[in-house]
């Protein structure tokens, strides 16, 4: 018997497939395009994505792999950028924003996790097929296969420029932050620390912006002895600097404790804890019963102000001229022990009678290059033209903040950013032809803690004491 020839057979179209659902994954995405679509905070969507995530049964570890992702992505996005466009053959600009955070998702758990290759190009891949559709997630394929080609060293010594060429370009792309962001910190660093700002140096410096950040908390005195907020976490350790400092062990969640929920305690980096303290322990002439916190939202530093400032039986009024972050300094100081006020008011333009406080605190608005430990997109949204954009504003707030002490009184100007332009320079410009006012040498308020330069004004460094990169001058009204 012969068999019929056998017609060609029509394959049947393979089924298709849904993409496995990954809510780690979808989440960290999620977070991605909010941060680049809306400029959302990572800080404050991802936890919000993160609640409706865990409603729906996300676990903690899901949950974890979730921050990661964002965190890391968002931190080394500059060096993902790098690695990616050179394997690509159209410029980076040409991808579309989704696909690059898919990328650059996969990138991060090829280049910095323990996440095995295969599993994280298969699960990236389905994270496009999810997310982006079918024909884009063949693209990533081809990409996340020829990023884990070779590990990051590797990529690094293929895309970063020699340093001998060009050292800022160099560490930009080594260390994932923008040029300008380098040639600031670096300049910053030289001024405070002479001897010491080498290539080494300020290796650490952006290494260390790229960590991630303990969380430190405060027992506001008066409130909580700090060893008895210590006793509630087992696992934490002292601070190094501040006595009021406690260290969370990793993967702590501050927010359910009940001495943060009573306001006993705050969550605050030990830089900002250096500045109340150091402005509290400065030397007054005369009375010491009013002090102002001139920009006080959300209320940190106020806090631990009016608790410093309960001890001796001085009174706080906190001042902040956003109505939605006045709230916040409230909430803060609500139970402080001693008497306060909070009002909504321009600094530049005091509601107050001039000479009306003993001790001033201004805390200005600045670029935030201070802190970009804790807020990983930050270095991505800055623009250089924007510390230039904070000068007027840091100065007359310096201005008046010297017009509503009194003499004999003290004045504290903040910055969590390090940048020459939003520090010094602020203050020699406002002191500049005045013969009324008098540098107060800020380091001996703050014992213990090395490293703080020629004085008589600090900054603090992330490399070096394990805080935000604060800056604070004192400054004393003598006429
Ligand atoms: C760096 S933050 C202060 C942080 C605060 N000291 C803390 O530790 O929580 C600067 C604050 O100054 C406020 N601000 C900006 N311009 C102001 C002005 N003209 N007068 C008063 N506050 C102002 C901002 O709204 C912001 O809340």
């Amino acid at each position: 018997m012969s068999t019929p020839a056998s017609k060609p057979v029509k394959r049947a179209p393979r089924p298709h497939r849904r993409p496995k659902k990954d809510p780690a994954r979808s989440v960290a995405f999620r977070a991605l395009r909010a941060v680049d679509e809306r400029d959302a905070y990572a800080n404050l969507i991802l936890p919000s994505l993160l609640r409706e995530a865990e409603q729906k049964g996300m676990d903690r570890r899901d949950a974890a792999l979730a921050t990661e992702l964002v965190y890391g992505t968002l931190r080394l996005q500059g060096t993902y950028d790098a690695i990616i466009a050179a394997c690509i053959d159209r410029p980076l600009r040409e991808v579309d924003p989704p696909v690059l955070d898919v990328l650059s998702l996969g990138a991060h758990q090829l280049l910095a996790t323990r996440i095995p290759s295969h599993a994280a190009v298969s699960a990236t891949v389905e994270l496009a097929r999810a997310e982006i559709g079918d024909g884009r997630a063949k693209f990533v394929n081809a990409v996340l296969r020829r990023i884990s080609a070779q590990d990051l060293d590797a990529w690094i010594a293929q895309v970063a420029p020699p340093y001998e060429e060009d050292a800022e370009d160099h560490l930009a792309v080594v260390h994932s932050h923008p040029r300008w962001v380098v040639s600031a910190l670096w300049d910053s660093l030289g001024r405070w620390q002479p001897g010491a700002a080498g290539r080494a140096a300020v290796e650490e410096l952006l290494r260390a912006d790229n960590d991630r950040p303990e969380v430190t908390l405060v027992a506001r005195p008066g409130r909580i002895a700090t060893e008895q907020l210590a006793a509630e976490l087992p696992d934490s350790s002292p601070g190094r600097w501040s006595p009021y400092a406690v260290r969370l062990a990793e993967g702590g969640d501050p927010g359910s404790l009940p001495a943060i929920q009573q306001n006993q305690a705050g969550v605050q980096d030990e830089g900002s804890q250096l500045v109340a303290l150091a402005l509290a322990a400065a030397a007054v002439d005369g009375p010491d019963r009013l002090w102002l916190d001139g920009c006080a939202g959300p209320g940190g530093k106020a806090a631990l102000l009016g608790a410093l400032a309960a001890e001796r039986g001085a009174a706080l009024v906190a001042s902040e001229r956003q109505p939605h972050r006045a709230r916040l300094v409230a909430r803060a100081l609500d139970g402080n022990p001693g008497p306060y006020t909070v009002i909504t008011a321009d600094g530049t333009k005091p509601a107050w009678r001039p000479g009306s406080f003993d001790r001033v605190l201004v805390d200005v608005p600045c670029s935030g290059l201070g802190a970009l430990r804790r807020r990983p997109e930050a270095r991505w949204r800055r623009r250089p033209e924007d510390v230039a954009g904070f000068g007027p504003l840091q100065r007359d707030l310096l201005r008046s903040a010297l017009a509503s002490v009194r003499v004999g009184g003290v004045v504290g100007y903040a910055t969590c950013s390090p940048h020459l332009a939003e520090t010094r320079a602020v203050v020699d410009d406002v002191l500049r032809g005045r013969a009324d006012v008098e540098w107060v040498d800020a380091r001996p308020l703050l014992p213990g803690v090395p490293a703080l330069g020629e004085g008589p004004d600090i900054q603090l460094w992330p490399h070096l004491h394990g805080t935000d990169a604060m800056y604070l001058a004192l400054l004393r009204r003598t006429a």
